[in-house]
């Protein structure tokens, strides 16, 4: 397991494009047969990636995490970007489609199956047990934003959120960008109190999303590749542009779970 720690802003200004790839940048999630994880201290995050081949995967027991299993202490988000495949949770079957949702809980038992499947997996501290839920992206209600005109019309499906299905920390979901759109998350916003992973997908080999972040008025970029994600600690802005279609999966975790707990940054203050 990758280890990542917690870095400060200022060095956000100063860093070498290699630094800013070493610190907030994730390539190496997905690998055929394998659950490969990194730990970031920032709120304590684990963000792995499973790729099941002919037999299930079970999450390790990284020693980073401390406990005899992965989920012990922890809740889950997944998120499947390939093929259908069923994800198995104290052994009752929960079948995700592709951009579907899964949260669950602190204590589970989880075995991760499908070939062309690949989860997408966070995990963050918790402290009680929340029942296992799935979330289909054909049935939940999502939020229009963004505008044709700014290139930036997105629908944002919201499984964990705080409004809806409960957890400890954990919030998550996916953001579909329409066709001839490129924007998310423009004009963007920060959340002091709450660490975001993004992690793109859906985007064709040639392409990448240019990716914004630091604090406003001081902000550097990364170029994302497809199935890559983006470290965007409580004093980072997050916002890209795709140079082709595209959507993520955004993840939280931290001191709350009020999705609306975010401060907009105007284009002046970018
Ligand atoms: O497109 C968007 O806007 C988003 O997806 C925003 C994320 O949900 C987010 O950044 C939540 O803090």
């Amino acid at each position: 397991m990758e280890i990542r720690h917690a870095t400060d802003p200022e060095s956000v200004e100063t860093a070498t494009a290699a630094e800013l790839r070493d610190r907030y940048l994730v390539t190496d999630l997905f690998a055929p047969g394998e659950v490969c994880g990194l730990y970031t201290h920032e709120d304590r995050m684990v963000i792995a990636g499973a790729m099941p081949a002919d037999q299930p995967l079970a999450i390790p027991a990284w020693e980073a995490v401390g406990t005899p299993a992965h989920l012990d202490r922890r809740e889950l988000g997944v998120v499947n970007l390939g093929d259908p495949g069923d994800v198995i949770v104290d052994g009752s079957a929960h079948k995700l489609g592709t951009l579907d949702g899964l949260y669950v809980g602190k204590g589970s038992d989880i075995r991760l199956s499908g070939e062309g499947a690949c989860y997408l997996l966070v995990s963050a501290p918790a402290d009680a047990t929340h029942p296992t839920a799935r979330f289909s992206r054909d049935t939940v209600e999502p939020l229009a934003l963004g505008e044709d005109s700014r290139a930036s019309r997105r629908d944002l499906y919201r499984y964990v959120w705080g409004g809806g299905h409960p957890s400890c920390r954990l919030q998550f979901g996916v953001t579909v960008v329409h066709d001839g759109s490129v924007w998310n998350t423009m004009p963007p916003h920060l959340h002091d109190r709450r660490t975001e992973i993004y992690l793109y997908t859906g985007l064709a080999p040639g392409d990448r999303v240019i990716h914004l972040l630091g604090r406003p008025g001081a902000t550097r970029h990364l170029l994302v590749a497809d199935r890559q994600a983006v470290i965007s600690p409580a004093w980072s802005v997050h916002a890209g542009a795709g140079t082709g279609p595209y959507a993520f999966v955004w993840a939280m975790a931290g001191e709350n779970t009020d999705y609306g707990d975010l401060q907009t940054v105007t284009l002046e203050q970018l």
